[in-house]
C-alpha cells in the first residue's frame, strides 16, 4: 500500500530552499508515526536526523538493535530526492528494502542478483529528472565503479542527492572486526559530493575504530553521537563445558526450559552446526542449521522459516550475521567462545531487539580457547600484507581475544566487562543483577574453582595439549566462514556478489594454500615449514652484524630453559615415563636453539624455542630421547663425566629407542650420537627434511603417537575409575 505523502514531503523549489526547510521535532515525530508506526524517537535518533537534515556530517554509534536505520529512513521521507545507503551485504539490503516496500515507501537496491529488467527500471527512474525513489541501497563495490559514480554525479548536480548513509561503517577500519577492503573506496565520497551530509552508523566501534572511521570517510566537523553500549534487557551468563556432563543435553534443556522460544546458537564449525541441530531436532526442538556450506536455496529457506516462526532455533556459524532482524529473539547461545568482544556483542545483541527481556549464554571450554588462540595466531589475511603487519594483527587479534577469555574466566560482572571493553566506565550496580556473576556470585565462583581443578587434573594426566595438534575434527572448510570474515565479509562470497575485490583478496590459509579437504594438521605442517624456511633465510651468517640490543640475555636463556622444562614435563606426563632428567634435557634443547639462532637475534631465538615447545607437545618417546640424547636417568656426577668425555652410544639404547624408520630421518639428533651432552656447545639441529620426507615421517609418527595416546588415555581412565 502506497501512503499519501505528508505535506512536509512535498516541498518543491530550489535545492537551497529545500535545505532550509524547517524540520521541527513535531513534524519528524509525525513522519515516524505515519510511516513506521512508532510513537517516539529512541535514544539519539532525533539528534542524528536533525543533524543530517541541517546538512551536517554525523557519526552515530548506537547499540545493536538501537534503531540506526531510522536515522536515514526518516530523512528520506522528509524531503524529495534520494538517500543513498551503503550496505555491506545484499541480504541486508534485501531485508530492509522489502520491509520498506511493505510500508509503501519507495526503496530499491542495486545488485548483481537482480534481473536486468529490475535494474533497468531503477536506472530509468534515476535518469528521469524527478525520481520517485527515496532510498537507494547499494554495495560499496558498486559505488567504486565509474558507471555508477557518473550516474550519482548527475543526480547530485541536479540537486537530488540528499544524504549518503554508510551503514555498518566500522567495516571501513582495518582495526574493526568486520573489515571490508571495499569500504575503503568510500573515502572519495566526501570530496565528490561537497555539501551533501554523510552519516556513518555503527554499533560496534572501540575508540580507535571510531576515529579511524571518521578520518577515513573524511567527515567534516561531524556531530558525534554515542549511546551507551549497554543492553539492559539482555541477561548474560557463562556455562563451563569442562564441568558439564553433557553440553548438548544442557543446551537442549536450556532451550526447553526457556519455553521453546526463538533463538540462535552460534558454533565455530559447520559440522558442529549440523551435528547440534540434528541432536536438538531429535530431542523435540524446532531447529535448523545455517552456514555457508549450504546451497543458496536451502539457506534462504532456513532463514525464511526462522523469520516466519516456522522454526524456532537456528544453529549457525557467523554467516548468520549482520542484518538478521527478527525482533523477538529471546536467547542467543554461543557454543564456542567468539574471537572478540566486538563479535560477541554483535552476535549476542541479536537477542531482544524488541527491548524485552532476553538471554545470552556462552558455553566456555578450555579446549575451545586453545583452538581459537591457535586460529588467531596463525590467521593470515588481506589486512596483513607484510610480516610486520601480520605480527601486529595477530597480536591485536590475540589481545581482543584475551578480553573474551577474561569475560569467561573472571568472576566479576559480565556486563561491566562488555562495556569496559568498549571504553565505557560504569559502576557494577548498573547491571542490577542481570548477569550470572552479579545474581549468583557464589555459584559462579564455585564453578570457576571446579573448572580450575578439572583442568589441573587433565594437565596432570597430559591431556591438556590436545587438541590443536591432533584435532582431526576441525578442518579448513569447516572454518571457512571464520576465514572469510577475516578477508572480506562475514558471510559467504555469494552474499557480496558485487565484490570487485575478489581478484586481489589475499585469501587466508584456509582458502588458498590447501585443497578444501586438507585438515588442520596440514595447516600446522605448512606453518611450521614456513617458519623453518623463514629462519633458514635468516641464517646466522646473513645476520652477523646484528646490533647488541638483539643480544640474548642470560635471563632470557634461563626463562627459555624453564619453558622447555615445563613442556618436557607435560611431554613426560603424556608419554610413558622416559627416564629423562628434565633440567638437563631442557638445557640441551635450549642450547640447540641458541646454537642455531642465537646470533640471529632475540626474536629468531625465541621463535625457535617456541617451535621446540610445540614440537614437544607432539613428539613421541623415540623422538624425544633421540633429540635430547638421554636414555637413562643419570646422576649429575655421571653427567659431568659424560660431558667431559663423550661415551660411545649404547647399542642397547639404539635398539630400544630408535625405530628403523627414524634412523635416516632428518630429525635424528647429532648430539645423541655422542651420548648425553649437557650444555653442549657443539650441539647442532638436524638438517631440515624435504616436504615429502617430512610428511611421510609425520604419518608414521601419527600412527605411533595415536597408539601412545590411546595407552595414556586408557591408563587415565583406569586411574579415574579407581578413584
Ligand atoms: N523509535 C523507535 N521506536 C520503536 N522501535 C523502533 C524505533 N526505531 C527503530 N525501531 C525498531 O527497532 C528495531 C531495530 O532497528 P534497526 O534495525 O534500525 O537497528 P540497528 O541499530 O540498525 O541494529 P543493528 O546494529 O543490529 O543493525 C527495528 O525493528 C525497528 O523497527
Ligand atoms: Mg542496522
Amino acid at each position: 500500500m502506497k501512503k499519501s505523502p505528508l505535506p512536509l514531503q512535498s516541498a518543491g523549489g530550489s535545492d537551497k530552499k529545500r535545505r532550509q526547510q524547517p524540520h521541527g521535532k513535531e513534524a519528524l515525530v509525525k513522519l515516524l508515526r505515519w510511516h513506521f508506526g512508532h510513537a517516539e524517537f529512541r535514544g539519539k535518533q532525533l539528534e542524528a536526523i536533525e543533524a543530517v537534515l541541517s546538512g551536517r556530517d554525523c557519526f552515530c554509534l548506537m547499540p545493536t538493535g538501537g534503531g540506526k536505520s531510522m536515522c536515514y529512513q526518516i530523512p528520506a521521507m522528509a524531503r524529495p530526492g534520494i538517500v543513498l545507503v551503503v550496505c555491506p551485504l545484499i541480504a541486508l539490503m534485501e531485508n530492509q528494502v522489502t520491509a520498506l516496500k511493505e510500508k509503501g515507501i519507495a526503496a530499491e537496491y542495486l545488485s548483481s542478483t537482480q534481473t536486468s529488467h529490475a535494474k533497468n527500471k531503477i536506472h530509468e527512474d534515476l535518469d528521469s529528472g524527478k525520481p520517485t525513489l527515496r532510498l537507494l541501497y547499494v554495495t560499496p563495490e558498486l559505488i567504486a565503479t565509474a558507471g555508477f559514480m557518473s550516474k550519482l554525479t548527475k543526480i547530485y548536480s541536479r540537486g537530488l542527492l540528499n544524504l549518503v548513509a554508510i551503514d555498518e561503517a566500522h567495516c571501513i577500519s582495518t582495526w574493526g572486526h568486520d573489515f571490508r577492503p571495499s569500504y575503503r573506496k568510500l573515502s572519495s565520497l566526501r570530496n565528490h559530493f561537497p555539501g551533501i551530509p554523510i552519516l556513518a552508523l555503527t554499533a560496534t566501534a572501540v575508540p580507535k575504530v571510531q576515529n579511524d572511521v571518521i578520518e577515513s570517510l573524511g567527515l567534516q566537523r561531524p556531530l558525534v553521537l554515542k549511546s551507551s553500549f549497554n543492553r539492559p534487557n539482555i541477561y548474560y551468563e557463562v556455562r563451563y563445558k569442562d564441568i558439564l556432563n553433557d553440553v548438548y543435553a544442557d543446551l537442549c534443556n536450556l532451550l526447553k526450559t526457556s519455553g521453546n522460544v526463538c533463538g540462535i546458537i552460534y558454533c565455530l564449525e559447520r559440522s558442529a552446526c549440523d551435528d547440534l541441530s540434528a541432536y536438538l531436532s531429535n530431542n523435540g526442538i524446532s531447529c535448523a542449521a545455517y552456514h555457508a556450506g549450504l546451497n543458496d536455496k536451502l539457506r534462504s529457506s532456513v532463514l525464511d522459516d526462522w523469520i516466519s516462526s516456522k522454526t524456532q532455533v537456528v544453529v549457525a556459524t557467523v554467516a548468520f550475521g549482520m542484518g538478521i532482524d527478527r525482533k523477538d529473539v529471546r536467547i542467543v547461545c554461543h557454543y564456542n567462545i567468539p574471537k572478540s568482544m566486538e563479535s560477541f556483542y554483535q552476535e549476542s545483541g541479536r537477542a531482544g531487539r524488541d527491548q524485552l527481556p532476553s538471554r545470552s549464554v556462552l558455553y566456555y571450554g578450555v579446549d575451545d580457547r586453545r583452538k581459537m588462540e591457535f586460529i588467531l595466531r596463525n590467521a593470515k589475511s588481506k589486512k596483513s600484507q607484510t610480516s610486520n603487519s601480520q605480527d601486529q594483527l595477530s597480536k591485536k587479534s590475540l589481545d581482543d581475544f584475551t578480553q573474551m577469555v577474561e569475560y569467561c574466566e573472571g568472576s566479576g560482572c559480565r556486563r561491566k566487562k562488555i562495556l569496559e571493553s568498549f571504553g565505557e566506565q560504569v559502576p557494577a550496580s548498573l547491571c542490577n543483577e542481570s548477569c550470572d556473576a552479579c545474581k549468583h556470585p557464589s555459584l559462579v565462583a564455585r564453578n570457576l574453582e571446579e573448572v580450575t581443578n578439572t583442568y589441573a587434573t587433565r594437565q596432570r594426566y597430559g591431556f591438556s595439549h590436545i587438541m590443536i595438534s591432533r584435532s582431526e575434527n576441525m578442518n579448513c572448510q569447516d572454518l571457512s566462514e571464520f576465514w572469510n570474515r577475516e578477508d572480506e565479509a562475514s558471510c559467504s562470497e555469494e552474499d557480496v556478489s558485487d565484490s570487485d575485490d575478489d581478484n586481489d583478496v589475499v585469501r587466508g590459509l584456509g582458502r588458498s594454500k590447501f585443497q578444501k579437504k586438507s585438515g588442520l594438521n596440514e595447516r600446522i605442517d605448512f606453518l611450521q615449514r614456513a617458519e623453518e624456511n623463514y629462519y633458514r633465510s635468516k641464517a646466522p651468517d646473513k645476520q652477523a652484524n646484528k646490533s647488541d640490543k638483539n643480544a640474548i640475555a642470560d635471563a632470557l636463556r634461563e626463562s627459555s630453559k624453564q619453558r622447555l622444562c615445563d613442556a618436557l614435563k607435560q611431554a613426560q606426563q603424556r608419554l610413558v615415563p622416559l627416564g629423562v632428567e628434565l633440567k638437563s634435557a631442557a638445557s640441551i634443547l635450549e642450547n640447540q636453539c641458541y646454537e642455531k639462532y642465537g646470533k640471529s637475534g632475540k626474536s629468531f631465538y625465541y621463535s625457535q624455542v617456541a617451535s621446540t615447545v610445540r614440537w614437544l607437545s607432539t613428539a613421541d618417546s623415540t623422538e624425544l630421547t633421540n633429540r635430547v640424547g638421554i636414555s637413562n636417568p643419570s646422576t649429575s656426577a655421571d653427567k659431568s663425566k659424560q660431558a667431559e668425555q663423550p661415551s660411545p652410544s649404547s647399542p642397547d639404547r639404539e635398539q630400544v629407542n630408535v625405530k628403523d624408520e627414524d634412523r635416516d630421518t632428518a630429525i635424528k639428533p647429532q648430539a645423541s650420537e655422542a651420548g648425553p651432552v649437557i650444555e653442549s656447545s657443539s650441539a647442532q639441529l638436524p638438517p631440515i627434511p624435504s616436504f615429502s620426507d617430512f610428511m611421510n615421517r609425520r604419518r608414521g609418527r601419527e600412527k605411533s603417537n595415536d597408539k601412545t595416546q590411546r595407552i595414556a588415555m586408557k591408563n587415565f581412565e583406569k586411574k579415574t575409575r579407581l578413584k
